[in-house]
């Protein structure tokens, strides 16, 4: 899916958070690093319209974020820095339910869409389990599944190996490899992201560095030190 910012500013109450973007995105694997408060999660969420440019726009797949903004919404899935909190129902089964039921689907279909997401992430036995319940690694799996039950073409996903143990870490920065969605990933975890496509490195609300990860990470290195 092509991704493209035109322009695109934002300012919090008059002060701008992300400095006037211009960026074309289209690789399937692409990580966003940089120092805290340099505007990752700002850019990230101007993909999928939960902010909304101060100035120039957004489109996903060729649709404004603003103006086409419920079919622009519907490519992107996120996952939150919090993963828990955009859990609604308390049973996971229910909760990954919910998202299809909004969508008006029929109940088998929600209920083999259900079973068959849970199997694809091998957490069939969290089907019953409270979602305020689960550890860490199985909150984020349980997130990604929730999100991609809807199926998305990009998942969004904010520091998810954040509070994650090496295990989990691990575990993580393996289904993520193994999505065939694409995938775009905010991350402090540098290792999650040496094998993508392309690393976006933002300092101070501006794209300081756009290239493949190891030349990125160098330039992430330089920013970190100063
Ligand atoms: N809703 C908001 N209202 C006001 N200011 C905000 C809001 N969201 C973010 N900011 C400010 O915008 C700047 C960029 O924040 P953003 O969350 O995009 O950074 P980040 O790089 O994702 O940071 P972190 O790594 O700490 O999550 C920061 O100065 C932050 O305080």
């Amino acid at each position: 899916m092509d991704i493209v910012f035109t322009a695109a500013t934002v300012r919090y109450a008059g002060r701008v958070a992300l400095h006037p973007l211009d960026l074309a995105l289209s690789e399937r694997r692409i990580g966003i690093v940089g120092l805290n408060g340099s505007g990752k999660t700002t850019m990230a969420r101007l993909i999928n319209g939960l902010v909304k440019p101060t100035e120039g726009s957004v489109t996903v797949d060729g649709l404004d974020t603003v103006a086409d903004e419920k079919a622009a919404r519907g490519k992107t899935g996120f996952i939150f820095q919090n993963p828990q909190h955009q859990m609604i129902l308390p049973i996971l089964a229910e909760d990954i339910a919910f998202g299809l039921k909004n969508r008006g689907l029929a109940k088998a279909e929600i209920a083999e869409r259900t079973e068959a997401i849970l199997s694809r992430f091998n957490i069939a036995y969290l089907a019953r389990r409270r979602v305020h319940e689960l550890s860490g690694g199985e909150t984020q799996l349980a997130a990604i599944a929730s999100v991609l039950v809807t199926g998305p073409d990009l998942l969004i996903l904010d520091e998810p190996t954040n509070q994650l143990d090496l295990k989990n870490r691990a575990l993580i920065e393996r289904t993520v490899a193994s999505l065939p969605e694409q995938v775009i990933v905010i991350t402090h975890d540098l290792a999650l992201i040496e094998g993508f496509d392309r690393v976006l490195v933002f300092h101070e609300g501006r794209l300081a560095a756009d290239s493949r990860p190891a030349e990125a990470i160098g330039a992430y290195r330089k920013i970190a030190a100063c």
